[in-house]
């Protein structure tokens, strides 16, 4: 902001008095200890305080994070929204909620790179810091990805909105979830059907929740990109950040030669989870937005691998 001196502008009082002006008073005498030595630790108490609580923590923290991917940009600094937590036993009054930031802290200024291997180790630790049983995160965030037109291949950025969140309990180990949210274009099959020419269609946006098998390791699989191809490769057409007039020919092609409707799309997406090795239970959720409606279609499926094999 520019600052131009202008001699008719009155003076105005300090800033203490103004402060004043408007409410602030002078401190009172203080009793209480400073030191924390010397504090009252009412969270620590111990004693029977009726019911153990399943979860307890913090969410909603924004905090920025390194993500990689085997899609460009390899390497990227993201935002994350954080949620941590941990169950607290019947005994205890409150959890100690400073150390799950003072730990992303800590993590952050050594190089937070976000993967389930990093997320196994913090809550672990997290577990021991918290002198509790078991200790979750939870991590949201935009993942981008470079994207080229089907034609010219003119790139550009598109993103999914991924979900990562882990569970460590030192009877039971570690549970890995995830989800990923991508949007993808529709067309209906029945108007392609009925119609002399064209077909109305939709945007599409897939969530696909699913749970790991326990012996996953990212190592060579970069588990990002296989859901998005899930999602992406089972629609009527992928979006595009950059289309010239061929690559739109392509798309608009390309998707009345692949009608869905929103059934069509949950079941196709299911079937590649069924066949990925790494994945133990999975949902898939569509929404299409319809362009003839003012309403949305829905379509869900869930399954777990595990239950069907011991049937
Ligand atoms: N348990 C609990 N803590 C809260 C709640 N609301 C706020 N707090 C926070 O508790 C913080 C204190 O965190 P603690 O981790 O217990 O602090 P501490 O006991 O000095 O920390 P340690 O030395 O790690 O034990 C304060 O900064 C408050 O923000 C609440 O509903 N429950």
């Amino acid at each position: 902001m520019s600052q131009t001196k202008n001699s008719t502008l009155k003076q105005l009082p300090h800033k203490e008095i103004r402060h004043r002006l408007f409410g602030s008073v002078e401190p009172i005498e203080k009793t209480k200890p400073t030191e924390k030595e010397n504090m009252h630790d009412i969270q620590n108490e111990k004693k029977d305080f009726l019911f153990e609580l399943d979860s307890v923590g913090i969410t909603n923290v924004k905090h920025p994070i390194t993500i990689k991917s085997d899609m460009k940009p390899t390497t990227q600094t993201t935002i994350g929204t954080f949620s941590f937590s941990s169950s607290l036993p019947q005994t205890s009054k409150g959890t100690n909620m400073s150390r799950f930031t003072e730990q992303l802290n800590n993590y952050y200024s050594e190089g937070f790179v976000v993967s389930f291997t990093s997320l196994k180790a913090f809550t672990k630790e997290l577990s021991e810091r918290l002198e509790q049983q078991d200790a979750t995160i939870e991590i949201s965030f935009p993942w981008f990805f470079e994207r080229n037109a089907p034609h010219t291949e003119l790139s550009g950025l598109n993103h999914a909105d991924i979900t990562m969140a882990v569970t460590y309990d030192k009877l039971s180990g570690y549970t890995m979830c995830a989800s990923l949210g991508g949007k993808v274009a529709t067309l209906c099959p029945c108007s392609k059907e009925i119609s002399e020419y064209s077909a109305h269609n939709q945007r599409g946006n897939i969530t696909m929740e699913i749970e790991f098998t326990s012996d996953f390791t990212e190592g060579a699989i970069d588990w990002k990109s296989h859901l998005l191809e899930a999602a992406e490769s089972n629609a009527s057409s992928r979006l595009y950040p950059v289309l010239k007039r061929p690559d739109e020919k392509v798309v608009t092609e390309t998707a009345y030669e692949n009608p869905r409707f929103v059934e069509d799309i949950v079941r196709l997406v299911a079937a590649d989870l069924y066949e990925m090795d790494f994945v133990s239970k999975f949902k898939v959720s569509c929404r299409n937005e319809e362009s003839i409606h003012l309403h949305d279609a829905i379509a869900s499926v869930s399954f777990d691998k595990s239950a069907k094999s011991s049937e």
